[in-house]
């Protein structure tokens, strides 16, 4: 008889019960998957007796996740709690010490201290694998992992973060503020506990950061992906942008450039008719262009009980079936860390402004972009008051730099009221 995989599960709020529930309800299908039973043998969670929908019978409890992870009848260390820190890390570094592999969903971790994490688990012998961490269900870190193991990866882009792809949606549908769809997502329950996370963008650079890792064999490097969130996006720009054929989506882009590794999450403008740009509500999408299969594009559930355990469980298979994979794709131990080069591609910039009403003020203005060496593609007057009017700007090609200099010269004309918005458009 085929030894049993015995799960130890530390966490069962969302993801947790949906992960409990597949294995109840699909030992057989498991089984006849993995060539052996998947059973859970241990659970911990901060609440024993709440009713969360779905069996615990036959589980040993623990109310210390590090106790859960060192106990003898588990092979697996099914990490579902969340943190950065803490009992998380705490008990997966406890679980590879006492020699079980690792499933975990937790990005925040892995952005942190996934180099230290796999280095350890490949001196201990043990895997960690995370695909329920990147997109929810949204295989991709199978995909580039194994599936485009034969590529040179030379972009990964995609909408990361199902709370900020929801906001910007329903900004555009209903044309109501920032301010109050972050409400209606808050009470909707799609926040994180720290919205930050979200609406700032850390938890889609979090994930950005996991596939630039396997993607160009480097260490995990959260701390230079350049980061700007969804907070200051008005529906000004969102109906200018959408009247000029594109959408702002929260758009993390990770390439390898010849002056080094560029991270951005950061809302950018996308053509309405892409597929990004077609991407509505909470769903995610990543887009993998590999030098010879040429681009992929992924769409799926981001979150979610059912498609976060979906991923979960594709990781406790995996290693059923005897496969060890390295957590980033290469023995960790040898990841060097990558130079970082800020928005190192020049593209064109939106560039919407206060202007005001004299005559003379749009040539300062045109003057200021000149001198920064930025070239005028298509420009744009909307309404108007008595003092003031709205202009958007879309550049050429230019620089990061270039722009900075130009942004900083408009407070110098005398003539361009409060602060520019300038958004990326990317080529996707
Ligand atoms: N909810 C989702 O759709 C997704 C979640 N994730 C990740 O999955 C992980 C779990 O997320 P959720 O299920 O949404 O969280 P949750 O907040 O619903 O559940 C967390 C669970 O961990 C338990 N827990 C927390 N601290 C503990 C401690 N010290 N000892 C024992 N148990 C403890 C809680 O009691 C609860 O059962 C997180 O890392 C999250 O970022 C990843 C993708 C999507
Ligand atoms: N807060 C995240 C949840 C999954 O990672 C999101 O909104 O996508
Ligand atoms: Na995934």
């Amino acid at each position: 008889m085929t030894q049993p995989l015995r799960l130890g599960i530390a966490g069962l709020g969302t993801v947790g019960t949906g992960v409990v529930k597949i294995v109840r309800q699909k030992a057989n299908l498991l089984a006849a998957r993995t060539g052996r039973p998947i059973e859970i043998t241990a659970v911990s969670a901060r609440n024993r007796d709440k009713d969360r929908g779905v069996s615990l019978k036959g589980y040993a409890w623990e109310d210390d996740p590090v106790k859960l992870a060192m106990r003898d009848d588990v092979d697996v260390f099914v990490e579902l709690m969340g943190g950065a820190d803490g009992p998380a890390k705490a008990a997966t570094e406890a679980a590879l010490a006492a020699g079980k592999d690792v499933v975990t969903a937790n990005k925040a971790m892995l952005a942190i201290h996934g180099q230290e994490l796999a280095e350890s688990a490949e001196e201990l012998g043990r895997v960690i694998r995370f695909e329920a961490a990147v997109a929810g269900g949204i295989p991709v870190v199978k995909a580039l992992t194994e599936g485009l193991a034969g590529n040179e990866i030379t972009r990964v882009m995609g909408v990361m973060n199902g709370t900020c792809n929801y906001i910007l949606t329903r900004m555009e549908d209903s044309g109501l503020p920032y301010d109050q769809i972050f409400d209606e997502a808050h009470q909707l329950g799609y926040l994180e506990a720290d919205p930050n996370l979200d609406v700032g963008g850390i938890d889609a650079g979090h994930k950005l950061s996991l596939l630039a890792s396997i993607a160009y064999g480097t260490q995990v490097d959260f701390g230079n992906v350049e980061l700007e969130g969804i907070q200051k996006i008005s529906i000004q720009d969102i109906r200018t942008a959408a009247a000029m054929g594109f959408r702002i989506k929260l758009l993390g882009v990770a390439q390898m450039t010849g002056r080094g590794l560029e991270q951005r999450m950061s809302p950018c403008l996308v053509p309405a008719d892409s597929p990004l740009g077609q991407l509505q509500g909470g769903t995610n999408m990543v887009v993998l262009e590999g030098d010879s299969v040429g681009q992929i594009v992924l769409r799926g559930a981001g979150a979610g009980e059912g498609p976060t355990a979906s991923a979960v469980m594709s990781d406790v298979i995996e290693i059923a079936r005897g496969t060890r994979l390295t957590t980033f794709g290469q023995p960790a131990a040898g990841l060097e860390k990558a130079r970082p080069a800020r928005a190192a591609a020049p593209a064109p910039y939106y560039l919407r402004m206060m202007l005001t009403d004299k005559p003379g003020a749009m040539a300062k203005v045109a003057t200021v972009l000149g001198d920064a060496g930025i070239s005028i593609n298509r420009m744009r007057q909307t309404h108007h008051d008595d003092t003031a009017a709205p202009v958007v700007f879309v550049t050429h090609k230019t620089g990061r730099d270039a722009l900075d200099r130009a942004l900083a010269g408009f407070a110098g004309t005398g003539v361009v009221q409060g602060e520019a918005v300038a958004i990326r458009i990317e080529d996707v």
